[in-house]
């Protein structure tokens, strides 16, 4: 006998991006505003001023990539049992992408899943992270390794938060802008070479036409079964260089940008873009005080490494590699010898 199990009409998972003022934010159920201490230290107060409910916990969390780990969703779990948080209640993540990973991460597993609103308060977190309900966590093995597709019931993206942003915080969110014009929009990539962004005009058109291309991403393949995969440009690369360093040299969007540069190499050297493109990019990052390169210490773990990725399969590494500027390729078929080239270029005595 079999029995079927329908469950193609799912619940509705849509939600909204309000990219402008904080508004007034009301709700009859338990809060907690979970946060770290430099955000909360700038910019509770303004939104506390904003929010009421009949109680507000608020969680504080180390500021840091390398807490982005289990203790801390530990101590967010725990806090919402001490305080008898139930399946009704909702939590806000009030912060960079790291408290929005965690906090989205912990809203999924808590009970077997709450709703959740990011108030993203980086760059970084306004064009990216807080869009498209990837959460999660890092550990010993890598980056993102444990998590959840977990999406907000909002976003609130206030350009008010952006103020206090340290000068190499406000670079690390350009590099994620860079890779949605470089895979995407190869208008926005030309738009963006003679922007601006220090400008709060230009700013908030970059932020839109950011959020709008991932949002459109996200909205034709939610769980990455395709797609989805080319906001992984840079990543690959990347993601082994955050590991390697121990999540505490560079930060992410930074390691974005040597993996773009990483494989827009590879991208030239396969023929998919031009060597002028590839600089075009390189020269876009450089304006804005990005690092483009890292010396590899050993080529042959940076390459094992690619296996932990989560495109990976049993055999097969995953490369996102830009077509010319504004599209993008997914390569799974690429020679080990290829990738070896090209990360050879990135050891200490080539550069
Ligand atoms: N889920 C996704 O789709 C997605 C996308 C991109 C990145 N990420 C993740 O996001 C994280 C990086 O996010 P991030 O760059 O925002 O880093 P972050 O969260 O560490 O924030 C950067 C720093 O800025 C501080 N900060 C935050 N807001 C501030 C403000 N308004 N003024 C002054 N300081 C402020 C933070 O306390 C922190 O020290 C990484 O863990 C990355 O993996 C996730
Ligand atoms: O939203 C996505 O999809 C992305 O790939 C956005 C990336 O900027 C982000 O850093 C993401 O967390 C990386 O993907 P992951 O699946 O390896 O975690
Ligand atoms: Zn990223």
């Amino acid at each position: 006998m079999t029995v079927d199990i329908d469950l193609k009409k799912t619940v509705d998972t849509s939600y909204k991006i309000y990219i402008d003022a904080l508004p007034a934010l009301t709700f009859d159920k338990k809060v907690a505003v979970v946060t770290n201490p430099t955000v909360s230290g700038l910019h509770l107060d303004y939104l506390l001023e904003r929010l009421e409910a009949p109680a507000v916990e608020v969680i504080t969390l180390p500021d840091g990539e390398q807490y982005k780990n289990w203790e801390s969703i530990e101590t967010v779990l725990g806090a919402l049992f001490e305080a008898r948080f139930n399946r009704s209640s909702l939590l806000i993540a009030f912060g960079g992408g790291v408290i929005g990973d965690m906090t989205g991460f912990a809203a999924s597993i808590f009970q077997r899943g709450i709703d959740f609103i990011q108030i993203p308060t980086t760059l970084l977190s306004q064009v990216d992270a807080s869009v498209g309900g990837k959460t999660g966590i890092n550990n010993r093995y890598g980056k993102n390794l444990v998590g959840a597709f977990h999406q907000p019931i909002a976003v609130y993206a206030d350009p008010h938060f952006l103020a206090t942003l340290p000068p190499r915080e406000f670079a690390a969110g350009v590099a994620e802008i860079v890779k949605m014009a470089v895979t995407f929009d190869a208008d926005f990539f030309a738009w963006l070479e003679t922007a601006d962004l220090s400008k709060p005009e230009q700013l908030a058109e970059a932020v839109a036409r950011s959020v709008k291309t991932k949002a459109a991403v996200v909205a034709q393949d939610e769980k990455e079964r395709g797609l989805r995969a080319a906001l992984n440009y840079g990543h690959t690369f990347g993601h082994v260089i955050e590991n390697e360093t121990n999540y505490t040299t560079y930060l992410h969007g930074e390691t974005v940008a040597i993996g773009m540069v990483m494989a827009n190499r590879l991208a030239v050297a396969l023929g998919l873009m031009e060597a002028t493109e590839a600089e075009r990019v390189e020269q876009l990052l450089q304006r804005y005080g990005l690092p483009v390169r890292y010396a590899i210490a050993d080529v042959d773990a940076f390459y094992e490494a690619f296996f932990l990725d989560k495109k990976s399969g049993d055999n097969s590494i995953t490369f996102i590699l830009p077509q010319h500027l504004g599209g993008v390729e997914m390569r799974s078929d690429i020679p080990r010898e290829a990738v070896m080239d090209i990360l050879r270029t990135f050891t200490e005595a080539a550069q």
